[in-house]
């Protein structure tokens, strides 16, 4: 049967350098049971205004990966570059928003979509205009002057969105930032995820357990393997931007992918697929 899933390794000419540049990452842990790896020769490039979704299953290192990238974690071998600079620390270019949102309770919504700018000696007058037009771009006009226990969950996240997004950081790392959201606000938060990245030309990776997620929000989906510590497979989605559930190549997209998460080797299950690499080869380097 003919497969729907695009697999790229190799990329065509690209117009312009990649924006983050993933070289051979290993990392393991020290545990009381000794040195556990958890990612080996992880390589991959992201190109500016790019949305990457990174899945697989629970324990194969997405959040290692993306702490790697927000420089919380340090590499044993490998490296990370932003721009072409080494990330040896975490850094004001890239912002993190986890599934739990730490909002300064004592804060309004406002003043905590403030804070960043503030810390960053923005002065009053500029301040107070981006953080209206924050306010407004994440649908929480009216609410400017509550405090975060007097707001929703979605609420909360809209507000962890929008103070990241108001210091325009080159990298947006998310980690499962809608996994503890009812379904319904959920989906509106991935529709304003996708509408903002694109209004704001933002880089992302976004760590998520949910396919149908990842498939709505990516442009590539790469796919971790817990067995190799390595990467699966990456792929294109060739969904148009605003993609909509119900659409049969949605449909089949997701269940091929269902089939390889499950899958446990460790390539690429895609049938007949003619781009993976030879044994051996240049493979995941895009
Ligand atoms: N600080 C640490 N010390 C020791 N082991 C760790 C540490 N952080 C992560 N690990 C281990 O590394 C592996 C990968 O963890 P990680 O949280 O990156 O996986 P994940 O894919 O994000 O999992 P999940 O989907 O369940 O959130 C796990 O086996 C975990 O126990």
């Amino acid at each position: 049967m003919k497969s729907h899933l695009k697999v790229v390794y190799n990329r065509d000419k690209r117009a312009a350098p990649a924006l983050l540049n993933i070289d051979s990452l290993s990392v393991g842990f020290t545990t009381t049971n000794g040195c556990v790896s958890v990612l080996q020769d992880v390589s991959f490039s992201v190109d500016q205004g790019e949305i990457v979704c990174i899945l697989g299953r629970s324990g194969c290192g997405k959040t290692t990966l993306l702490n790697l990238l927000a420089g919380f974690l340090k590499p044993d071998i490998g490296s990370v570059q932003l721009a072409g600079k080494n990330v040896d620390g975490p850094g004001t270019n890239r912002c993190v928003v986890f599934q739990e949102n730490a909002l300064f309770p004592w804060l309004t919504v406002r003043e905590n979509i403030d804070f960043g700018l503030q810390q960053r000696g923005f002065n009053k007058k500029q301040r107070n205009i981006e953080v209206e037009r924050f306010i407004e771009l994440v649908g929480l006009a009216g609410y400017a002057d509550h405090l975060p226990e007097e707001i929703s969950g979605g609420m909360k996240q809209r507000v962890a969105l929008a103070r990241v997004l108001i210091l325009a950081p080159e990298v947006l790392l998310l980690d499962e930032p809608f996994a503890a959201l009812d379904a319904q606000t959920r989906g509106e938060m991935q529709l304003l995820l996708m509408q903002l990245s694109r209004k704001l030309s933002h880089t992302v990776l976004f760590v998520t357990h949910d396919i149908e997620e990842a498939l709505l929000l990516a442009d590539r989906i790469l796919i971790l393997d817990k067995a190799s510590k390595g990467i699966k497979c990456i792929i294109d989605v060739t969904l148009p931007r605003y993609r909509s559930k119900q659409d049969q190549l949605f449909v089949r997209m997701n269940r091929e992918l269902t089939e390889i998460l499950k899958a446990p080797s460790e390539s690429c299950d895609v049938k007949d697929c003619a781009q993976c690499p030879p044994a051996g080869g240049d493979a995941h380097n895009l």
